[in-house]
């Protein structure tokens, strides 16, 4: 017989992110965000490799990313609302964990499972943080997707890259929910 769990499955099915330009003060202390990081931490991995590491940005540390994305964008010749697109997140969040997909080598495990791995994890970061009653959001932006940035601004190796920057902060307002999928148009059924 099932087990449930009502509750969770309650929060499974009206949970969302809440933007990033939306979270404010207060942000989870050190205590709370290494329990949010357990859990998150806590995800299918096949092979057991573990190809995920966690950078906690706050403060300083996150004005630096911004001045690192203005660099870039003006060594890419980007326009201007480009530049600000890409260094906004960082220039005016409180809290943000860039989660990175550390690439290990496996005869066994497929790289794309290991994609699909660090996916999860970021998900599982977010929901871990929101269920924690914080705000949270997952972005990305050209940034992390630049080499030029993930060299200059985060150290790293050219095994590794950023799977997102998921932001966490107090909610500050409550934006409409967005459309989610109609599963009848994604769900097949066979049972014969
Ligand atoms: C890999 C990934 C990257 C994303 N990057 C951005 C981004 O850079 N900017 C943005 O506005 N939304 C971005 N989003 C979407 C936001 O996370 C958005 O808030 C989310 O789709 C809302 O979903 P939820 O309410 O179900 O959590 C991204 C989503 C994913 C999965």
């Amino acid at each position: 017989m099932p087990d449930p769990n009502p509750a969770a499955m309650e929060f499974l099915l009206t949970r969302r992110s809440r933007p990033a330009k939306t979270l404010g003060l207060p942000v989870p202390d050190r205590a709370e965000l290494m329990r949010i990081l357990t859990a998150a931490s806590r995800s299918p991995d096949h092979g057991k490799l573990e190809p995920w590491r966690f950078v906690v940005l706050q403060g300083a540390a996150l004005r630096r990313l911004g001045e690192h994305a203005r660099a870039r964008a003006t060594a890419l010749g980007l326009e201007a609302e480009q530049a600000d697109k890409g260094a906004q997140q960082f220039e005016t969040g409180q809290l943000a964990i860039a989660v990175i997909e550390v690439h290990k080598a496996s005869d066994k495990i497929p790289a794309l499972e290991q994609t699909y791995a660090v996916g999860g994890v970021c998900l599982a970061l977010l929901n871990a943080a929101l269920a924690s009653g914080w705000g949270a959001n997952w972005l990305s932006g050209w940034p992390s997707h630049d080499r030029g940035f993930m060299s200059a601004a985060l150290e790293l190796d050219a095994h590794e890259r950023i799977a997102g920057f998921i932001h966490i902060g107090t909610e500050t307002s409550a934006p409409p929910d967005r459309p989610r999928p109609d599963l009848d148009r994604i769900v097949t059924w066979q049972d014969s």
